[in-house]
């Protein structure tokens, strides 16, 4: 086990209001600092793959934070973590995961935070009633699609994906 990808102890509290977080000023700095530690290990397990998948994409790999369980654990300490710090007590309804990357982040976190996952599913994969769009992303177009009943109104979503590249999917 490398040293980049020890799991970090960022277990969080969240009583007493005294930032967005719910915690003392103490216990904020500290949290601040475990998730900035965690963000520093969790980048050097990222792989860097120049012209992939076409010329002229630097592709970042992500797979090597699910390959070791340590990563994957403080990935998700990690995203737990980044939601309180921004969101305090007010947790998302539902966790969305964006085809296909969201996949893999999306509902180990909904899980930890004892909320549902939905997914946006590419075009024809989701059964019955779906609600369609279309995105750009950095090579290329694409339609994604999430069933009808899968938030409710007025739910709070959250939605999860691995990389912002051009940003475009996510405007
Ligand atoms: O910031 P952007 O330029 O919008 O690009 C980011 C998006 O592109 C990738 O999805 P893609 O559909 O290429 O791959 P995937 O199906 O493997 O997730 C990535 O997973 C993000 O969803
Ligand atoms: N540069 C990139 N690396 C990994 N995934 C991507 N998806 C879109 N652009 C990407």
């Amino acid at each position: 086990m490398s040293a980049s990808t020890e799991p970090q102890d960022i277990t969080t509290s969240s009583s007493n209001s005294q930032d967005a977080s719910g915690r003392q000023p103490s216990a904020a700095s500290s949290a601040a600092a475990q998730l900035a530690s965690a963000q520093i290990s969790l980048r050097k397990t990222l792989r860097e793959f120049p012209d992939f998948p076409i010329p002229g994409i630097d592709f970042v790999d992500i797979m090597p934070l699910f390959a070791n369980p340590d990563a994957h654990a403080t990935l998700l300490s990690a995203l737990e973590l980044q939601i309180s710090q921004s969101f305090g007590d007010s947790k998302p309804d539902v966790i969305v995961g964006l085809d296909a990357r969201g996949f893999l982040f999306g509902p180990g976190l909904a899980l930890r935070l004892g909320v549902p996952f939905a997914a946006v599913r590419k075009q024809g994969k989701l059964p019955g009633p779906c609600v369609t769009a279309e995105y750009i992303k950095e090579y290329g177009k694409d339609l994604f699609q999430m069933q009808q009943d899968a938030i409710k109104e007025g739910q709070k979503v959250l939605i999860v994906d691995d990389i912002i590249a051009t940003g475009k999917l996510h405007l």
